[in-house]
């Protein structure tokens, strides 16, 4: 068995632990204190890896309650049958919950978890590379029809079970998607040096596009591996400082913002969304077109695949749902670079509907000359 890395998260109480290795359901845990678990299953994931999950269930004497496969399951209706399903089932406030699957059902078992006899534990045992990011940091939550992830509370998992043999099932919308917040990770930990950044030179952000720069490379485990580690480290260090996203766990957000209203809107995998939502935040944030040009000439190659764009009124008003927003205009996260600095500075700025709009429009047009489209 080969030990990637074990983090101890730093919080001042409650800390959990983080498991990242091959075979990591394998290794032995110490569940004995939970009068009984019941591990949320999403049921393709169940499909591919029916044999090691029962397994796993077998040697805890978990019980199995399949759910449906990614973002699907992120509605008040699978929210109120599952909470319904466990309260007949007689739960308890010492069991415990486990996700198994993506980031969306860690995010809806871990917003159960945290609603049912108001609060009980559970335990991530993430399956994608997206859930590098999404089952660290206790985000949890649902859809609403006004929105992605309006419903919502933070609760901290008990534990995370990395399991990356998981990945190499991961299907080429779930790669991108997951690779998606990897560049995210890797812009916020930018030292871009400022009289270079017009050719996009960022030690971190450079070593990456040259690790990866077609898509037959996000399947190349050992190499994501280094990555996943890199984006974990990136997100504990944000989040032990600000947990419950009242200063800087807000850039973690960056892209989101339009990110989300792509992804509501087509139904996008996430982080396909995300990565838009990045280039449109580097709009904002004042980057000239030929940089945006360059980042998507890269995505292009890795495979990214266009979006399709509705009018910018049609987003606006999923935009204006947003949670970081504090007043009546919009929040976005930018990245900008400040003279003097040699780092990009990230922080929360307010538009107006008419700098949206036009930035919008400046996205739409690189949009279409990258991808060929008249
Ligand atoms: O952990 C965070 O904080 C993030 O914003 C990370 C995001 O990459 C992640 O997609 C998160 O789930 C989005 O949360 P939301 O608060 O924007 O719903």
């Amino acid at each position: 068995m080969k030990l990637i890395t074990n983090y101890q998260v730093d919080h001042k109480a409650k800390n959990y632990e983080i498991i990242v290795t091959e075979n990591a359901l394998e290794q032995e845990y110490d569940l004995s204190h939970y009068h009984k678990c019941f591990a949320l299953i999403d049921t393709y994931v169940y499909r591919l890896h029916k044999a090691k999950i029962d397994a796993f269930m077998k040697r805890y004497d978990i019980e199995k309650v399949l759910i449906p496969s990614g973002e699907a399951v992120k509605t008040m209706h699978h929210f109120s049958t599952m909470t319904e399903l466990l309260l007949e089932k007689n739960i308890k406030r010492n069991d415990c919950l486990i996700a198994i699957g993506g980031g969306a059902t860690g995010d809806f078992t871990g917003y159960v978890a945290a609603s049912l006899l108001r609060g009980i534990s559970f335990i991530q045992v993430p399956t994608t590379i997206l859930a590098h990011d999404a089952a660290i940091g206790g985000k949890t939550g649902i859809n609403s029809k006004h929105g992605k992830n309006l419903i919502g509370a933070f609760k901290r998992p008990d534990r995370v079970i990395y399991d990356i043999s998981f990945l190499n099932t991961l299907n080429d919308a779930e790669l991108l998607s997951g690779f998606a917040e990897i560049v995210k990770h890797v812009l916020l930990n930018g030292n871009y040096k400022v009289n270079q950044i017009s050719d996009i030179v960022n030690d971190d952000l450079s070593r990456l596009m040259q690790a990866f720069n077609k898509l037959d490379d996000l399947k190349d485990m050992n190499k994501m591996q280094t990555w996943i580690t890199y984006g974990i480290q990136t997100k504990l260090n944000v989040v032990e400082r600000d947990e419950l996203e009242s200063g800087v766990r807000k850039y973690l957000n960056f892209g989101h913002t339009l990110g989300h209203a792509l992804e509501f809107s087509h139904k996008l995998p996430h982080g396909i969304a995300v990565i838009h939502g990045m280039m449109y935040a580097l709009i904002l944030s004042g980057y000239e077109e030929n940089i945006i040009e360059k980042f998507y000439h890269w995505l292009i190659q890795l495979g990214y695949p266009e979006v399709e764009v509705k009018s910018f009124e049609h987003y606006y008003a999923l935009l204006s749902k947003d949670k970081k927003n504090e007043t009546d205009s919009i929040s976005f996260v930018v990245m900008e670079q400040r003279q003097g600095h040699l780092e990009n500075v990230f922080y929360l700025k307010s538009f107006e509907y008419g700098t949206l709009k036009k930035s919008f429009e400046r996205w739409v047009t690189v949009l279409r000359s990258c991808y060929g489209e008249k």
